[in-house]
């Protein structure tokens, strides 16, 4: 996936602009930068929630369109509050989330959350989960997910070290089965391959 020209605002100012980046398949994209320079605007941007003032988004060579089916089984993106339903049980979510996400070849809902460490609580409602275990249901949404781009806003917050390791060991399956990852992160992630990196506090508007 490509990007380029990209320019995106809030309100009347402009956040950052002539954003230009190339994420070929099997490679991941670090980026970071300061609070408030746009990195979620950006991912929203590129997922098509937010229309940029400038720039193209192309995938698979062509401009990428918002609408379209190639684009909604392409792409998953995985924001701060992920859509999760608080009095549903975690599993339940994850049930719901993975027929959204047209993840049918996925390993059942139990299985997921017992290898995200989740088994005694998968029929706790989601509002019950400490914000680690919440945070561990998104993972199971990941692993269920056969989407070729994924991306991902601070996925590792409130992650214990093995959580983080579960994250890396997710995204690195994701990598070698020719997906691409643009993730938006404040931390060092434990991931095998070293990522393409971005500091979106570059392109700062003018
Ligand atoms: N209506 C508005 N007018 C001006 N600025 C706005 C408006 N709405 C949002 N903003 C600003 O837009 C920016 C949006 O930032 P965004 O959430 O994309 O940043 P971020 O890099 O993801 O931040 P963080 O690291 O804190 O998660 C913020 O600086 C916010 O203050």
């Amino acid at each position: 996936m490509a990007v380029s020209g990209l320019a995106c605002a809030a309100g009347i100012r402009t956040l950052f602009s002539g954003l230009g980046f190339e994420v070929p398949p099997g490679d991941w994209l670090a980026l970071t930068g300061p609070n408030g320079t746009g990195k979620t605007t950006l991912l929203r941007a590129v997922a098509g929630l937010v229309r940029p003032i400038a720039g193209e988004v192309r995938w698979n060579g062509a401009p990428r369109r918002v609408s379209s089916p190639e684009w909604h089984a392409a792409c998953l993106f995985q924001g701060h509050a992920a859509g999760w339903k608080d009095n549903l049980a975690a599993g339940e979510n994850l049930r719901l989330q993975r027929e959204l996400d047209g993840a049918d070849r996925a390993p059942p809902p139990a299985e997921l959350l017992a290898w995200v460490g989740l088994a005694r609580q998968a029929k706790l409602p989601f509002g019950r989960l400490s914000a680690g275990q919440r945070r561990r249901v998104s993972l199971a949404r990941l692993a269920a997910s056969q989407r070729p781009l994924w991306l991902l806003d601070e996925p590792a917050t409130a992650l214990d070290t093995a959580g983080q390791t579960l994250f890396g060991e997710l995204l690195d399956a994701h990598l070698a089965r020719g997906g691409i990852a643009i993730v938006a992160t404040h931390q060092r992630l434990p991931v095998s391959s070293a990522p393409i990196e971005l500091s979106l506090g570059d392109y700062a508007g003018a």
